[in-house]
């Protein structure tokens, strides 16, 4: 049984950027993966949107509901007891009235049970971000490629190329630190910026695809185990095979049902000869 050191929490999180102790955080989307993510060590255990496409096979996670949200963070927050669960808010959640906002963050925290949020967006949200700061809540922000908007952006593409963008996300970055993020993640941005932001903002920065400079970094679960996810990124990288060993396992098992070597002796409940005797007697 693994040693859980305590929960952490966003100070501590704060301190880590301080001290250069990097932040790993993974997603996780139910009670297993979550549970390994716990025991893994993650400093993060995160409720990524991204489980429309990597579980539920959605082709972007525009689909994603606030109940498919609280339904797999109930599941996760069961699997990793002691962990910083984050969640993320999913598409148009966040964009109405402030009011609204906030009646569907409050569903996040007291159905799911999660520990902080999670915004995609820059200045254009920093109010509805604040005004759950003040609420309580802890939020995390998230720039660069923000995935809810791939049909703005024409695809899941690198952003921050041009001085212009760059420009745009530095005032970003401020804006959601100015609002009371806690955290920013910085995704598909160019090393070079990430490392600027993170310089340039007190708040740790979590990249994905933004190069090795940020304060912490984090993955999809079905990318870093190469568990049956649909796509792999550039800034992938593959820790183990899960796939493969899943699909493995199941055609053995189909082969041995096929050819009656499963199940064997072993597997098999027996019962009483006598009772087995009245059985036959009983069926004359
Ligand atoms: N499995 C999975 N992993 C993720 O990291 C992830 C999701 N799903 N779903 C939500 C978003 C979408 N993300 C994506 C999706 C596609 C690419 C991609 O196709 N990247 C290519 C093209 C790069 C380019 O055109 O510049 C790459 O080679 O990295 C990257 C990030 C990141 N998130
Ligand atoms: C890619 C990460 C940052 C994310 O938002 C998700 O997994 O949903
Ligand atoms: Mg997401």
């Amino acid at each position: 049984m693994a040693e859980y050191r305590k929960m952490i929490t966003t100070m501590d999180l704060q301190k880590m950027k301080r001290e250069k102790e990097k932040i790993a955080m993974v997603t996780a989307y139910d009670y297993p993966s979550a549970r390994l993510a716990e025991e893994g060590g993650a400093d993060i255990v995160f409720v990524g949107d991204s489980l429309g496409m990597v579980v539920l096979g959605y082709d972007s996670t525009i689909p994603v509901t606030l109940d498919d949200m609280i339904h797999h963070t109930k599941a996760a927050a069961r699997g990793a007891r002691n962990s910083f669960i984050l969640t993320d808010m999913p598409f148009l959640t966040y964009h109405g009235t402030v009011d609204g906002t906030l009646r569907n963050a409050a569903r996040v925290m007291q159905e799911a049970g999660s520990k902080a949020i999670k915004m995609e967006g820059g200045a254009e949200i920093a109010e509805h971000l604040q005004a759950c700061v003040r609420a309580g809540i802890p939020v995390m922000g998230h720039i660069g490629l923000t995935p809810q908007a791939v049909h703005q952006f024409g695809g899941y593409k690198v952003q921050g190329k041009s001085a212009e963008q760059a420009q745009r996300l530095l005032a970003d970055a401020r804006a959601l630190e100015q609002a009371g993020a806690f955290a920013i993640v910085l995704e598909m941005v160019p090393e070079e910026l990430a490392t600027l932001i993170t310089e340039q903002i007190q708040i740790p920065t979590i990249g994905i695809g933004a190069g090795r400079y940020t304060d912490g970094q984090v993955l999809v679960y079905h990318d870093l185990l190469q568990y049956a996810s649909p796509i792999k990124p550039k800034f992938v990288k593959a820790y183990a095979e899960l796939g493969a060993a899943a699909m493995n396992g199941i055609s053995a098992y189909v082969e041995e049902v096929k050819g009656s070597k499963f199940p064997s002796e072993e597997h098999v409940f027996h019962m009483n000869a006598e009772i087995i005797q009245q059985l036959a007697d009983h069926d004359k």
